[in-house]
């Protein structure tokens, strides 16, 4: 692993140095060649567990946590900070570089009352989400590996670490900037210091004034935006939308309590701590604009008002646009006209398919499936067998026929589809027998799990019950986040 430290060299204030506490007997717990291959490390080997376990110093690392702060189900918290993970600098890959993060590698000055640990099932669960995310083309951070150990920590009973290798173009969150508005140690020049670093190293075709900063806003809203019409698109709800979980880069970031829809339910909860459903399914996309208007007050020391309104008016239009995007290809509405972006028919076609699935308790992922063996065509479906309200389905087809009109080549059409809808999704059962075995010392179902969810879009018949519904002790599995 061959490391640069530009955060480190260029930004001295804004992070404190800490080194990781040593665990005993490490392992691998899990490995990602794919996201290994983006730093170019070829296998994993003694010497790199032994360094990202924090049982030796990894050569040219530099050991630090990060300062941030960020708003919290609504409320203000002034100081948080990385109080759980550990950055060791900038691994450079074929591609450009990625911070190396231990997550759960120790207490750090922010831990507050923390232990700075991780517990195995939130690692565990953190890993196959990024990697299984990144196949699903959602735009997100991603996980080396998993190290497991012996060291027992203390949740509401005892469990035991483990360390999550997270991959991320930049650990910069929304809460960094409003840490260096709203704090004491805050000052317009210390904004402009992490804004330019952000903008150098990852819009280097901006500048580092008044219009560069315009355009860098502007940007961030539509990447934001866009992640979030991912998340409304594949049925992922994230959980915990706190402003210090918002990736500057518009990843999707901090993966705790998530699930993805199985009956579709707009209200879905998935966090146990969010019994108001401040971050429901429903609720992420304005929570979207919530948190960007947050970081809009954070930067009005240094971008002009006007600007970063401008930018937020976007926001909406961005995420509709992708959303419809998304949507009508997982539909096959193909025949999309540039200027008919904001189609409010092509909305409520959505939203009434949507509605019917919520009405007739199916599974989201498995019924936009089925568009892989419709016959747009056809009167008749398996798709419509599916549904107890037939007239409703009916009336919905037939606007949909209507919608999607003659297909030339259906073959070709339902092999797009396939390539469009994902066959298996990280199903929060799923992940819990995976945990379930490692606790028992079985690491074959968790490995198993993460080569299915590598090809989502694949067929893949020999694990066809991967793509099962929940069990009745899976249904509605909901996750605190005591992690
Ligand atoms: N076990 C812990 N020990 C110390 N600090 C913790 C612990 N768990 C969470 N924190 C801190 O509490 C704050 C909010 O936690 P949150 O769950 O959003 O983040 P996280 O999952 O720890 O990490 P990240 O956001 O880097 O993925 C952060 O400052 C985080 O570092
Ligand atoms: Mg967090």
């Amino acid at each position: 692993m061959q490391l640069k430290q530009d955060f480190f060299e260029q930004l001295p204030e804004f992070y404190s140095q800490v080194f990781p506490l040593a665990i005993s007997n490490p392992h691998w717990l899990a490995w990602s060649q794919d996201a290994a291959d983006l730093i170019a490390i070829e296998t994993p080997s003694e010497a790199l567990l032994q360094g990202l376990s924090g049982n030796a110093k990894i050569p040219d690392a530099s050991y630090y946590a990060q300062v941030y702060s960020g708003h919290q189900f609504g409320g203000y918290s002034p100081q948080l900070g990385d109080g759980r993970s550990i950055i060791v600098g900038e691994a450079i890959g074929p591609q450009g570089a990625w911070d190396v993060a231990l997550k759960g590698g120790g207490p750090t000055p922010y831990s507050r009352h923390g232990d700075g640990r991780a517990v195995m099932r939130s690692a565990v669960r953190e890993f196959l989400i990024s990697e299984a995310l990144h196949q699903l083309h959602v735009p997100t951070t991603r996980a080396l590996a998993v190290i497991g150990s012996d060291l027992p920590v203390w949740r509401e009973t005892q469990e035991t670490a483990a360390i999550t290798v997270r991959l991320a173009k930049s650990h910069i969150r929304f809460g960094h900037f409003e840490f260096f508005c709203h704090s004491e140690r805050g000052a317009p020049d210390k904004l402009k210091q992490l804004l330019n670093f952000t903008i150098k190293q990852h819009y280097p075709q901006l500048t580092c004034d008044a219009a560069g900063y315009k355009a860098w806003f502007t940007q961030v809203v539509a990447d934001t935006a866009k992640m979030i019409a991912h998340w409304q698109a594949i049925g992922f709800a994230h959980g915990v939308m706190n402003t210090d979980n918002m990736s500057i880069l518009g990843d999707s970031f901090d993966f705790g309590p998530f699930a993805f829809l199985d009956t579709f339910k707009e209200d879905f909860i998935c966090n146990h701590s969010d019994p108001e459903g401040r971050y429901a399914f429903s609720q992420q996309p304005g929570i979207g604009l919530w948190n960007l208007q947050r970081l809009a007050q954070a930067l009005a020391p240094i971008i002009a008002s006007d600007d970063l309104i401008a930018a937020l008016n976007q926001y909406q239009v961005e995420l509709v646009q992708h959303y419809l995007y998304l949507m009508r290809a997982k539909l096959g509405i193909t025949d999309v006209r540039e200027d008919s972006a904001l189609d409010e028919t092509d909305l409520e076609l959505i939203g009434g398919f949507t509605t019917l699935m919520e009405r007739n308790q199916l599974d989201y992922t498995n019924t936009l499936r089925r568009f892989g063996q419709l016959d747009p065509d056809s009167k008749h479906s398996s798709l419509r067998d599916d549904f107890i309200d037939l007239n409703g389905f009916d009336t919905w087809f037939t606007r949909y026929q209507a919608r999607v009109g003659k297909v030339l080549d259906v073959a070709q059409w339902q092999l797009e589809r396939n390539k469009i809808n994902p066959k298996y999704i990280l199903r929060n059962y799923l992940a819990q027998e995976a945990i379930i075995a490692v606790e028992e010392g079985n690491l074959a179902p968790l490995h198993q799990l993460q080569q299915v969810l590598q090809n989502p879009f694949a067929e893949q018949p020999e694990f066809d019950e991967f793509a099962n519904r929940p069990p009745d002790w899976g249904q509605g599995l909901i996750m605190s986040c005591s992690s």
